[in-house]
């Protein structure tokens, strides 16, 4: 095989007969995929009828006319620019054409092509395997974080999210098994593209027997091939694909939209009853949004189908986004549309309604109309406050060009942007890098692992460089964590994070847990919180879900509560309706215990030992809530007023309404902080302070620590305990700290001279029952209140639900509506990082909770 049989006949039966890696020609290869015997499997199979069908479809594809072509560029250059229109053929066909000519199979060597999502590697993975005739997790293989289908010594084609890639890049920095590497959809500008386009130049400057492709519709190309110059005066080639499969038309709307949610609907309705038969696409910003407007949509069809049964065909709606189980996401490539109704009446027609994650790679057969109302969320990490923002912001220029490009794929298509020419004109061209608008501390420490200096960081040859407070919060951070040491070089402890595909964070409180004893219930609540939604809460069964969610809980941490979730799951493994009758996800249980596992089976390497905790229920959930904060004490706040304050950031949150907790805990451990139109604190548990100072000395060092309420609290922990012993018999006459700081939990330290004695052991030491038995008495409690509450909600949204009605009808929304003060802020500034609660304190000097106190009174 490949230049080296040597019969007179083996043309016949090796179709890679006489190929030369890199010196293949578009005929060669022409010639291999007309052969019938297959040139990838061992031994060369015959090729099927579906081959052979496939082929003939693939032929049709813009870039198959540009096969000799693309066989010169690639052979002759290390680095190659493609820049094609959406459905031109480049994910799939690109990493075949290089398989024929870099002949990876027969040199024990791998192509990889990226994918910043992971469904377009799964589902593009699928589709090559078929296109290729082999089966899928052999020749052809995808990686995507938890989930591995491929086969060590078999697979030479893997589709991979480029997160997994440069996973792989930290064992081998100079990603050896690979000899073309092929980074696709570089407009995304994920974060994990962005390092891996540094690291890839480099390494090129290395290897030259590696060859790198930079791939995607909708590039600044001048600014790739720049970049990829290496060094050298010559940009990087660019090879273009002209031209797509079928034509598209793009329609925009002659005003400014009403609501956009609404626009939407009423157009997929217009379409539906005046458009010829084809399946619409409609992009809108999240799953709230999404599941409305499928239940909309539905019943007014419904209700048309009443009123015009001659007219309008029937309707399925399916929603996709990233949260929903995969059983559910492959809904959207299997359904078809519903038949008609009848004899002579109109066709059905399938509707799909996505978030972005549908924007790129992928195929959706049968997708005629595309409608486009031009936004989407967006998370922006603020380094200063600490905290992410996920609001909906309208798309740049290239991500409309990508939700176009899902129609025109294998018929003629039509798109409606909900919005004026004049107003696409004015988005950005581009959508904002994600490096410059991230939490770094990960790729800090990638960038570490991966053998850059902490004092180099700011030079790494970034595409665009982000900002300096942004990375020196990303060092900070791990500093904290003792991920370097005094020289800044990385210490075991940071070695090991970096190994572990989790945040910083997760990583050194998994690492750190054997030492509490309690690793096992850790591993389980780090899979947890690394997995989508676990609660299942469906529009018209809020109560009951909230019912039974109120079950699992455990009182004061979301964080037990998720682990008591999950060993309920285990113990009910055999009963497949138990995740559907207990209203959470089963899929992602079934995926946090795959990611369990992963994660155990990285702590065997390490020699991590797996512990369960012993003793009594109240001091397991001690060592594991110790645990915790031994890992995220950077993610503490404490109450202040009706909210909560950050440690050190000084901002001002609220508990998520999806928290167990109540408001009345003085000090919480939160793993997300989160802006969307109020700040939130989600997944929360109580802490102790005592603990903060113990288990994170140097975090909570109160000789450094920024003056401040914050600050007299946790001085007033430290100073009547040094006192405690001469001031036994004053206690209570005699309080050290401020009154109004002296919680109900330091009055029990204080009488019990135990920290660790909480009101309800109090309790249950007096009245002779266990803190189990007041709990559900509690939560019983709380279900009533609940109700009520439910009953209150219900009547408020009716009178919002008459009032927007009245609104709507009364006022034009336009975009412009939308238009945020943070929007307002980022254009002021320049800067979206740049939040309100800056710009107060910027010019105040005050916190955006104390001006509004100072400003109300
Ligand atoms: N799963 C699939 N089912 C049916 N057709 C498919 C599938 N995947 C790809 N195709 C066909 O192959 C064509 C090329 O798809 P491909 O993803 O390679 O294009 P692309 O140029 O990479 O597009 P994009 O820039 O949107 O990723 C599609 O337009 C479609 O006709």
């Amino acid at each position: 095989m490949a230049g080296n049989s040597k019969s007179p006949d083996s043309s016949t039966t090796d179709p890679l007969h006489g190929f030369l890696p890199r010196k293949v020609s578009g005929a060669q290869a022409r010639k291999a995929l007309e052969h019938d015997l297959n040139a990838f499997t061992n031994p060369p199979t015959h090729h099927t009828a579906r081959y052979k069908e496939l082929l003939a479809y693939r032929k049709k594809l813009p870039v198959y006319a540009q096969m000799d072509d693309f066989f010169t560029v690639f052979n002759e250059n290390q680095i190659v620019i493609l820049a094609g229109e959406a459905g031109s053929g480049k994910t799939t066909q690109i990493p075949q054409f290089v398989a024929y000519s870099d002949l990876a199979h027969s040199r024990g060597k791998m192509i990889a092509c990226t994918q910043p999502r992971r469904v377009a590697a799964k589902s593009t993975a699928e589709r090559v395997a078929e296109e290729m005739d082999v089966q899928l997790g052999y020749q052809v293989g995808y990686s995507i974080r938890f989930e591995n289908r491929t086969k060590r010594g078999t697979t030479f084609l893997k589709y991979m999210t480029d997160g997994m890639l440069l996973r792989e890049a930290m064992s081998d920095h100079s990603l050896r098994q690979y000899s073309t590497i092929i980074l696709d959809e570089v407009h995304e500008r994920t974060l994990a593209t962005d390092i891996l386009m540094g690291l890839l130049k480099a390494v090129a400057k290395r290897r030259a027997d590696l060859k790198i492709i930079i791939m995607s519709a909708t590039l600044n190309a001048v600014k790739f091939q720049e970049y990829f110059s290496l060094g050298s005066e010559t940009r990087a080639p660019l090879f273009k694909v002209p031209g797509r499969t079928h034509p598209i038309e793009i329609i925009y709307s002659q005003e400014p939209e009403l609501n956009y949610v609404e626009a939407a609907i009423r157009f997929v309705l217009t379409i539906h009853r005046a458009e010829d038969p084809g399946d619409i696409l409609l992009f809108l910003t999240g799953e709230d949004e999404i599941e409305m407007a499928c239940r909309e949509i539905k019943l007014e069809v419904d209700h048309l189908i009443k009123q015009y049964p001659s007219s309008v065909g029937p309707i399925v709606c399916i929603p996709f986004y990233a949260a929903l189980e995969p059983t559910q996401q492959q809904r959207v490539f299997d359904q078809t549309a519903p038949p008609a109704e009848g004899p002579d009446l109109p066709l059905g027609r399938k509707v799909v309604i996505s978030t972005n994650i549908a924007e790129t790679s992928l195929t959706i057969d049968g997708i005629v109309y595309v409608v486009d109302p031009g936004y989407f969320k967006q998370k922006i990490y603020n380094p200063r406050t600490r905290r992410e923002s996920l609001l909906v912001h309208p798309i740049s220029q290239a991500s409309a060009q990508q939700r176009t490009g899902r129609t025109g794929r294998t018929r003629p298509g039509k798109c409606f942007r909900l919005y004026t020419e004049e107003y696409f004109m004015s988005l950005e061209e581009e959508t904002c890098p994600e490096i410059l608008r991230s939490n770094l501390s990960n790729m800090v420490l990638q960038l570490v692992k991966l053998g850059i200096w902490v004092k180099d960081l700011a030079q790494f040859d970034y595409l665009d460089t982000p900002a300096p407070e942004a990375l020196m919060r990303g060092v900070e951070s791990l500093n904290y964590l003792k991920a370097f040491d005094e020289d800044e070089t990385l210490t075991p402890l940071g070695s090991m994070m970096a190994e572990f595909p989790l945040d910083p964070q997760l990583a050194s409180l998994l690492i750190t847990s054997p030492q509490f004893k309690c690793s096992e219930e850790i591993v389980t609540i780090t899979s947890m919180l690394s997995v989508p939604r676990i609660w299942v809460r469906p529009a018209d069964q809020k109560r009951e879900a909230d019912a039974a969610k109120e079950l699992f809980t455990i009182p004061g941490s979301d964080h037990l509560t998720l682990l008591n979730v999950y060993n309920q799951y285990v113990e009910n493994k055999s009963d497949e309706d138990w995740p559907q009758m207990n209203f959470v996800s089963g899929h992602a249980l079934a995926e946090a215990e795959e990611v369990r596992e992963q994660l155990q089976r990285l702590m065997g390497k390490f020699e991590l030992e797996l512990v369960s905790t012993t003793g009594t229920e109240r001091k397991s959930r001690q060592s594991i809530l110790r645990a915790l904060v031994c890992g995220l004490f950077m993610q503490v706040a404490r109450r202040e007023g009706n909210s909560y304050r950050t440690i050190k950031e000084d901002q001002f949150a609220e508990l998520h309404p999806s928290c167990q907790l109540n408001e009345g805990h003085e000090w919480v451990l939160f793993d997300e902080f989160i802006f969307t139109g109020r700040s939130y604190l989600r997944t929360v548990s109580e802490v102790s302070q005592e603990w903060l100072l113990e288990l994170a000395p140097s975090y909570f060092d109160l000789r450094t620590f920024p003056d401040g309420l914050t600050k007299l609290a946790l001085e007033a922990v430290t100073k009547p305990k040094a006192a405690a012993g001469e001031q036994s018999s004053h206690r209570m006459a005699d309080r050290a700290t401020p009154w109004s700081l002296y919680t109900m939990n330091d009055a029990i330290a204080n009488l019990t001279g135990a920290s660790t004695y909480t009101l309800e052991d109090a309790v249950a030491d007096f009245i002779g029952t266990t803190p189990s038995n007041i709990a559900g008495a509690a939560s019983r409690a709380r279900e009533r209140k609940r109700a009520l509450l439910v009953e209150q909600k219900k009547k408020i949204q009716q009178i919002r639900h008459q009032n927007a009605n009245r609104a709507t009808s009364s006022r034009l929304i336009n975009p412009a509506s939308l238009y945020t003060m943070e929007d307002a802020i980022a254009n002021l500034t320049g800067t979206s990082a740049y939040s309100l609660e800056d710009a107060v304190s910027g010019f105040t000097n005050m916190t955006l909770q104390d001006y509004s106190l100072l400003f109300h009174r």
